[in-house]
């Protein structure tokens, strides 16, 4: 059996139990005129048919800024950060409205998550964020989930809710993200720009080729699909397929789920990570990075071994002990990503030296390796 084979597929889909669905602002605001409420409305019967049959449904929804936008009366996205603040929390009202509103019609319950960037990189406050949405989709309610835009700044945004939806997917070990947006799905090219671009149906979530071929988005949306096949990436971590499709196909959801071939479907290729270890790949705030040697990168991709210093040439950044850290290779490539025992100051102070010397360079030892394996993810 060829790896193709054995990789889960549009089956994946069909069986699938959880399934995380995120719903892009192109798509919500009908290119900018305010909220398409009867196109939510009919996601809304969609999602609950398929709640009906069991399967379980979190929704990432984008579209407060837009939507606010609109409330507001204003015509262009502003760029200051305390307007889009403003807009998002008049917008999120009107989303949060129009999900109860029409998911109340099936007689479900639907609860508003806001999430922030430090809600999934802080440990605990992820275990919490984590406990809270297994405990909304026990009792059988639908999360509406969206970044809390109007308490991040941009250093701290997640900024397109693909990568919120991959990371929702990976925290309830999902079986499936579904990317609805205006596209039929991911192309060879930007259809907006290219009229001959051809729609990719299948793919692996890790394929680099894939990643060339994805553009940037539309003036409403965030991330186009650089941040769609990201995501796909992100969420293949904890075994998930990703679907990207049109939101304008009729039946879309019920379709992709009864395994119809719609859209693009990119799957996981590797055996899923362990929680922790997804954590640690989720974080997207490192603070410094590290050259290794040949023989360090080597180790740490064949053995999973932890980084001893005498494997690093060099550093960069102003990183503390316990900060998230990317390893690169003499060529600048991304190797891993990992927790520091040691910050930059002493980390500069024993590159290159065996373990044994750490104390005697710097008067005490943390641990003898600058970052272990258990706090250590492979890119
Ligand atoms: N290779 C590609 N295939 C399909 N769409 C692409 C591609 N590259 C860029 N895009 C753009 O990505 C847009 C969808 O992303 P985006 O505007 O962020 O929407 P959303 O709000 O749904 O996330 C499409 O309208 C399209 O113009
Ligand atoms: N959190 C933002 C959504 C950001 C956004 O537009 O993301 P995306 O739909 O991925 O392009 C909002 O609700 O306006």
């Amino acid at each position: 059996m060829t790896p193709e084979e054995q990789a889960p597929g549009r089956e994946a889909l069909r069986g699938a139990r959880r399934v995380v669905v995120k719903i892009g602002s192109a798509l919500l605001t009908n290119d900018g005129r305010g909220l398409d409420e009867p196109a939510i409305g009919g996601w809304v019967d969609q999602i609950a048919a398929l709640h009906r049959r069991g399967m379980e449904v979190v929704l990432v929804s984008s579209g407060a800024v837009a939507a606010g936008m609109v409330r507001l009366g204003w015509q262009a996205r502003p760029s200051a950060v305390h307007e889009l603040q403003a807009a998002a929390a008049v917008g999120q009202n009107g989303l949060t409205e129009c999900y109860e509103g029409h998911f109340a019609r099936h007689g479900l319950l639907t609860a508003q998550v806001l999430l922030t960037h430090d809600d999934l990189s802080n440990r605990k406050r992820y275990l919490n964020a984590r406990s809270a949405l297994r405990t909304l989709v026990d009792l059988r309610v639908v999360p509406v989930v969206n970044e809390n835009d109007t308490v991040v700044t941009d250093e701290i945004r997640f900024g397109d809710n693909d990568t919120l939806g991959a990371l929702v997917a990976n925290l309830l070990e999902a079986d499936a993200l579904v990317i609805l947006t205006d596209q039929e799905g991911l192309f060879d090219a930007d259809p907006r720009h290219d009229p001959h671009a051809r729609l990719i149906p299948e793919g692996r979530a890790d394929d680099p080729a894939l990643a060339a071929m994805a553009g940037g988005g539309g003036t409403l949306g965030r991330g186009g699909m650089t941040t769609k096949v990201r995501a796909a990436r992100l969420a293949a971590r904890s075994g998930a397929v990703t679907a990207i499709a049109s939101g304008r196909q009729p039946d879309v959801l019920t379709r992709l789920a009864a395994g119809e071939r719609l859209g693009t479907l990119l799957r996981p290729e590797r055996a899923p990570m362990a929680a922790r270890k997804r954590w640690l790949a989720g974080q997207l705030q490192v603070r410094g990075s590290l050259t290794l040697d040949a023989g360090a990168v080597k180790v740490l991709k064949s053995r999973g071994s932890s980084l001893l210093p005498v494997g690093v040439k060099a550093l960069s950044g102003d990183f503390v002990r316990g900060d998230m850290v990317l390893c690169v290779d003499e060529q600048g490539q991304r190797v891993a990503k990992g927790l520091t025992n040691y910050g930059a100051d002493e980390a500069r102070r024993i590159l290159g030296k065996p373990s044994h010397q750490i104390e005697a360079l710097l008067g005490y030892m943390e641990a003898p390796e600058l970052i272990h394996r258990d706090n250590l993810v492979v890119l």
